[in-house]
């Protein structure tokens, strides 16, 4: 109430009074994206409030404001305090991670560094799992795509995490589907209970303990012989797996960090951050060319060219423009949420307007709204598939427009300091995905033409889950 009080100066969508307000926030769970779009037509390049079941939310839009967000300090725009305060962290995913979060240097670093050494074990798994999952047929086979999905990312994401074997075992792919839904879930029940009782209530919906407990099964006898064979034989020692574990490894020099606890939790918290993220992006490209089956021509016809001259490699991806607009379009119009790049306001903050968010605040950008705004996208409703490359060509060689370059009018991946770590290795999976897909198999939807509708909830965007892409043995050119 507090803060409420010190909010006053900015504008409400939605009731604001102290009962009233709760009402808006009911209805915010089925109309946040129409509230927020409300907000976004009337105070465009300004900031207003929206209440929510657990807190007041301040959105801002433009790009003046969401520069000032860019360039804020963590002290003052805390992205680790806002995710620890909606997913409550400390109970659902562990309290090393808020207090010690050395694992996003470590996608920053290592993980990135690597993406071109890797590739060739990555691209192997994909055609393993999709043989698997969805066998090529002759006739159009009708494929629960979303499930399917989800095991072909979890495999292929955790082949370079942990390695062969325990990227293909079921159980700990299941482990780690669920412990993210999980994670979500309990975080919103602890949410709806006020401060002092959260620690008590944690302890009946906290997943983390379950998880961990499984995942020590699976992760706890290869970390113990990682670590046991670094020290008799020194930091290189032969045969070194080049995964996420080992570079974990390498910077837990000690203390806590040095523990089979902490390193699965780190792993177990980076498939949290990996999985589903990649899994709903490949969803919606999935569904856009399955539903644009005319799209397909031009792709292969790129992929197939580079792939010529520069094999299967990083390199070749980073090449594939038409495949990284494709992508980066149905992102712009599936991939975001109503909300984006959430902070907890450390110290009161003033945007370049002179609009002042008080401490203890919680601040997002209209996320979707920016994506679906006419004055950035011409049409900007329609799937333009060709948007961004075009965009390209007319900048010459300009690297602005390619999708894992954070942009103010696009933002997938946030923007700044915190912008996504792990992005330039989700672009390339995804590429990577999609290429697979394009050369072997001809898609289309069940029902032709249309991307099955997304589903909203709150401020979230998810794909459509029940849908069924028809797949068959590539026959077309
Ligand atoms: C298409 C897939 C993905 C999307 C759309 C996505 C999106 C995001 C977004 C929006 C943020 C927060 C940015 C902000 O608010 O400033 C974020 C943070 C993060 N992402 Fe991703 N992500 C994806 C894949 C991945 C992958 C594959 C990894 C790991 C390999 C990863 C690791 C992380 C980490 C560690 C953070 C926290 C960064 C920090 O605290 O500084 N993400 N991601």
């Amino acid at each position: 109430y507090q803060t409420y009080v010190k909010l006053k100066a900015i504008p409400t969508v939605g009731p604001s009074g102290f009962i009233s307000s709760w009402i808006g926030a009911f209805r915010f769970l089925f109309h946040g994206r129409e509230i927020i779009q409300e907000g976004y037509s009337k105070y465009r390049g300004s900031a207003f409030k929206v209440p929510l079941v657990d807190r007041w939310m301040v959105i801002v839009s433009g790009d003046q404001h969401i520069d000032d967000m860019r360039k804020a300090l963590p002290d003052h725009l805390s992205f680790l305090d806002e995710i620890e305060n909606t997913l409550q962290t400390t109970y659902t995913l562990g309290s090393s991670l808020h207090s010690d979060p050395y694992h996003i240097d470590v996608v920053r670093s290592a993980l990135t560094r690597n993406i071109a050494a890797c590739f060739p074990v990555v691209r192997d798994e994909i055609e393993a799992s999709f043989k698997d999952e969805i066998p090529e047929a002759e006739d159009w086979k009708k494929v629960p795509a979303y499930s399917s999905i989800l095991q072909i990312v979890c495999r292929t994401t955790n082949r370079l995490f942990v390695g062969l074997p325990l990227c293909r075992n079921p159980e700990y792919r299941a482990l780690n589907i669920e412990h993210t839904i999980q994670v979500v879930t309990s975080a919103q029940a602890i949410n709806a209970f006020p401060e002092f009782l959260k620690p008590l209530v944690a302890n009946f919906f906290t997943p983390i303990s379950r998880s961990m407990r499984k995942a020590e099964k699976h992760l706890g006898p290869i970390i113990r012989d990682r670590l046991e064979k670094e020290n008799e034989y020194g930091r290189d020692w032969p045969g070194k797996p080049n995964d996420l574990l080992s570079w974990l490894i390498e910077v837990a020099y000690g203390g806590e960090r040095r523990t089979v606890r902490d390193l699965t939790n780190r792993v177990l918290a980076l498939n949290f951050a990996a999985i589903h993220t990649t899994s709903m992006g490949f969803i919606n490209a999935l569904y856009c060319l399955a539903a644009h089956p005319e799209c397909a021509r031009p792709l292969r016809e790129e992929i197939e060219a580079v792939i010529k001259t520069d094999g299967w490699t990083k390199q070749a991806m980073g090449k594939m423009r038409k495949l990284d607009s494709f992508l980066q379009e149905a992102q712009r119009i599936y991939g975001v949420g109503a909300l984006g790049m959430g902070r907890t306001v450390r110290k009161d903050f003033s945007f370049s307007d002179g609009t002042v968010v008080p401490a203890g605040a919680h601040v997002s950008v209209a996320a979707f709204a920016t994506h679906i705004d006419a004055d950035n996208y011409e049409d900007p409703y329609e799937f333009k598939p060709w948007r961004f490359s075009e965009m390209r060509e007319q900048e010459g060689e300009s690297i602005r427009h390619q999708m894992v370059t954070p942009r103010l009018d696009y933002i997938l991946f946030g923007v700044g300091r915190t912008a996504c770590p792990g992005r330039f290795f989700a672009v390339n999976e995804l590429k990577t995905l999609l290429s697979h897909v394009l050369l072997n198999y001809d898609v289309k939807m069940e029902k032709p033409g249309q991307v099955p509708p997304p589903g909203w909830f709150g401020s979230a965007q998810l794909p459509n889950t029940k849908a069924k892409v028809m797949f068959r043995k590539r026959k077309f050119s």
